[in-house]
């Protein structure tokens, strides 16, 4: 049973990336999300206990005041997305949070199952490696640039090289400090791009302040991209007729996960909730390449609830813990939760769990299949982060 509630909570740096935990209180959010559920006890606080957009990107730190919060690694991200949802009084927070009187058990809808599903993308990619080695004796090459100490960014570029590892794909990497220059970052950059092993190029996200992230992303190779955050990537996708070189993991594993788990697109009408350059924009814009109508949703949409109840397909993206209530879906419905966000539980181990922008109890019960959060749509980023460098290295082959 959960002792505390969290209400707009977005995606954590420290719950993924064991940190530790933040302990941040934003008072007029609490405050409004309090007022939003009637008889709410007045112990049922509103601590935000960890705070960065889905996905962990987000540059908007700076619209948060530090004074409200106490540690939280360098930025607070996404926060006003928060704000903005939190605002909306007429939505109200997902109980399920706070009880557990709505349990997992009375689930109907199927779980797709991320974890695996990567697996199986991992053991493809595998295979394929495996023969470029055979056929040109040669095999992808990754390269990860981080910088700073984030713990959150040198677990994900662990798991990225593990992960490649695994696969029999070559990885490259260079760690500067939280003080490095930003063309310290450019420079390493640049050397990855002549270097003719290196297939793939990632600078891994949130940078610290004091860097463009616009500036150093645009300095890797078109080519090279495969996180797919280059303009002209992003751009090609945009375009109907021309087709990007790389589409960024988090959407393209999405699509991947609806596709694997045999939900027809076409001709459905999709929800997209979010509409963030790395997730909920491009999203939206594959889910209308598969010929599905589609709508976004976003913190000024008025009715979000009933707009989200005309989809078959809703895609959360919004970096709001458990946003996205039962009564928003419409029986049937295919649900992807890309939300990661922690929330207080001191029946957990580490005092705190994982819950997606879904209020997964209450939506497993309508939706014919679902995501969960972990293990969902979080797995498929790296496994997608895999498939686009060797897609990379085979262009290069020509193979
Ligand atoms: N250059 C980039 N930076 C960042 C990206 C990115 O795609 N490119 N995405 C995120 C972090 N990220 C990969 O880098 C990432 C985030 C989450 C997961 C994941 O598998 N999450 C698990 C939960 C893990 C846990 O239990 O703590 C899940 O959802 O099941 C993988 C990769 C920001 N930066």
């Amino acid at each position: 049973m959960m002792g505390a509630c969290v209400r707009g909570v977005m995606m954590n740096q420290s719950t993924l990336g064991l940190a530790p935990r933040p302990d941040c209180v934003t008072k007029a959010m609490n405050a409004s999300w309090r007022s939003a559920v009637p008889g709410n006890s007045p112990t049922c606080c509103s601590r935000v206990v960890s705070a960065h957009s889905y996905r962990g990107f987000g540059s908007t730190a700076e619209k948060v005041k530090r004074s409200e919060c106490t540690v939280l690694g360098n930025t607070i991200y996404g926060l006003h997305v928060v704000d903005h949802w939190a605002s909306r009084h007429d939505l109200q927070p997902c109980r399920a949070i706070l009880q557990d009187d709505v349990t997992a058990s009375e689930a109907t809808a199927e779980v797709i199952d991320g974890k695996k599903i990567a697996q199986d993308v991992r053991r493809e990619i595998a295979q394929e490696v495996l023969k470029m080695k055979e056929t040109v004796g040669k095999v992808p090459g990754l390269a990860v640039v981080l910088v700073g100490n984030r713990t959150d960014s040198a677990t994900y570029v662990r798991s990225k090289k593990k992960a490649c590892e695994e696969v029999g794909i070559a990885s490259f990497g260079v760690t500067l400090p939280e003080d490095a220059s930003e063309q310290e970052v450019l420079d390493a950059v640049s050397k990855f791009n002549d270097d003719p092993s290196v297939h793939g190029i990632l600078v891994q996200l949130p940078l610290p302040k004091h860097m463009s992230e616009e500036k150093v992303v645009g300095a890797i190779s078109v080519e090279k991209d495969v996180d797919g955050f280059h303009p002209l990537n992003v751009g090609r996708l945009a375009l109907q007729g021309r087709t990007p070189l790389f589409v960024s993991c988090t959407p393209k594993g999405c699509i991947e996960l609806l596709l694997r788990s045999g939900v027809e697109i076409a001709g459905k009408h999709a929800v997209v909730i979010g509409r963030s350059n790395v997730v909920g924009m491009p999203a939206a814009i594959l889910l209308q390449g598969h010929n599905a109508t589609v709508t976004t949703v976003h913190s000024r949409t008025p009715h979000p609830a009933e707009v989200t109840r005309s989809a078959d397909i809703v895609i959360a993206a919004v970096g709001v813990a458990q946003l996205v209530r039962g009564d928003w879906i419409k029986p049937g419905a295919v649900v992807i939760d890309v939300g990661i966000n922690s929330v207080d539980d001191p029946s957990a181990k580490k005092g705190y769990r994982l819950v997606g922008d879904v209020c997964y109890a209450e939506v497993a019960k309508v939706a014919s299949k679902i995501t969960p959060v972990p293990g969902g749509v979080g797995p498929m980023t790296i496994a997608m982060l895999l498939q686009n460098t060797l897609e990379s290295a085979k262009r290069t082959f020509d193979l």
